[in-house]
């Protein structure tokens, strides 16, 4: 059995890597997202200008995942350049998260980005739900239509998009349709945290993060049967594209779940939060060892097997 697969041209030694915004936000972080199990890694989603991001607490785990409102914070999109082109990209494939907070910077940054000529491969994301003032690109079709026209106008390569979750066939019609329009929309990210939750501590009688009144977007356990419909609802309606799935992975399991809904890569994010880049061995293995169970020879045996009833 073998858990390397090809994905743009690339070889992963495993199909595992963190969920954007999870252990990425430095060189140290990254290098030891680099020094693990992991099969890539991805850079925090970046701004043009480096950011603070929201007041603390602003990440808490809890007994059934996290929930956290950021803000965005990040070094800078030059940061994470600099980092890509000093990664060595025979050790492992890397992805750059970009989350730029106009359409000219998104531009911008895929422009740099592009004249840099790197093999790194862009996640745009149209997703993040903790930005004060700044409704989710991908909840407005004709904002997300016209930021694809522009971003792949301007950047000449495949990319891919990081999705929140939608929740209505309608939408998941109406997303691919949009997605289906961009060739350069090579894979799809699914899913991003499910947006404006609200955790509350009964003995304090208070919520656990400070941002925005408590609000904010969840992972874990809470969101794996939302993230595996999102994955295998683009993976039948996109079949030219590549699905990334992400959201509620802890275990073997979760990511051969991932794989039958039909993801080609599988991201994690709250459980590698809380347990450490070591959790890559440890999923590996478990992957592993469900696929000789199995008798499959490869993932990619496994992708969109699912069988409906
Ligand atoms: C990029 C901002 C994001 C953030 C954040 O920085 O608050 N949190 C998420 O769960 N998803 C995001 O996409």
């Amino acid at each position: 059995t073998t858990l390397s697969t090809t994905f743009l041209g690339q070889t992963f030694a495993s199909p595992l890597f963190n969920a954007s915004g999870v252990r990425c936000f430095d060189k140290d972080e990254l290098n030891s997202l680099l020094a693990s199990a992991s099969g890539s890694l991805v850079t925090k989603s970046c701004t043009r200008e480096a950011r603070t991001g929201n007041p603390e607490p602003r990440y808490v785990a809890t007994p059934l995942g996290s929930i956290n409102s950021m803000g965005l914070p990040n070094k800078g999109y030059g940061y994470y350049l600099d980092y890509a082109k000093a990664h060595d990209y025979s050790k492992k494939p890397l992805f750059m998260s970009v989350a730029g907070l106009s359409l000219d910077d998104n531009i911008a940054m895929v422009a740099a980005i592009r004249d840099a000529a790197l093999p790194a491969i862009v996640e745009l994301n149209l997703s993040c739900p903790n930005v004060p003032g700044k409704p989710q690109i991908a909840y407005d079709f004709d904002a997300m239509d016209r930021m694809l026209a522009a971003v792949s106008a301007e950047y000449d390569r495949p990319f891919g998009v990081k999705m929140p979750p939608y929740f209505d066939i309608a939408h998941f019609d109406l997303a691919a349709e949009v997605l289906n329009r961009y060739p350069a929309v090579a894979f799809i990210t699914c899913i991003n945290s499910v947006g404006n939750a609200l955790v509350i501590d009964i003995e304090r009688e208070e919520v656990v993060i400070k941002p925005k009144d408590g609000f904010g977007g969840l992972g874990g356990d809470y969101v794996l049967p939302t993230a595996l419909a999102n994955v295998n609802a683009f993976h039948r309606r996109c079949p030219e594209k590549r699905v990334i799935g992400c959201g509620g992975v802890r275990s073997g399991e979760h990511i051969f779940m991932h794989l039958l809904a039909g993801a080609s890569l599988v991201q994690v994010g709250t459980a590698l939060q809380e347990e450490g880049p070591g959790i890559f061995a440890r999923l590996n293995a478990e992957l592993a060892a469900i696929l000789e169970r199995k008798g499959y020879a490869s993932i990619d045996e496994v992708r969109g097997r699912l069988k409906t009833l």
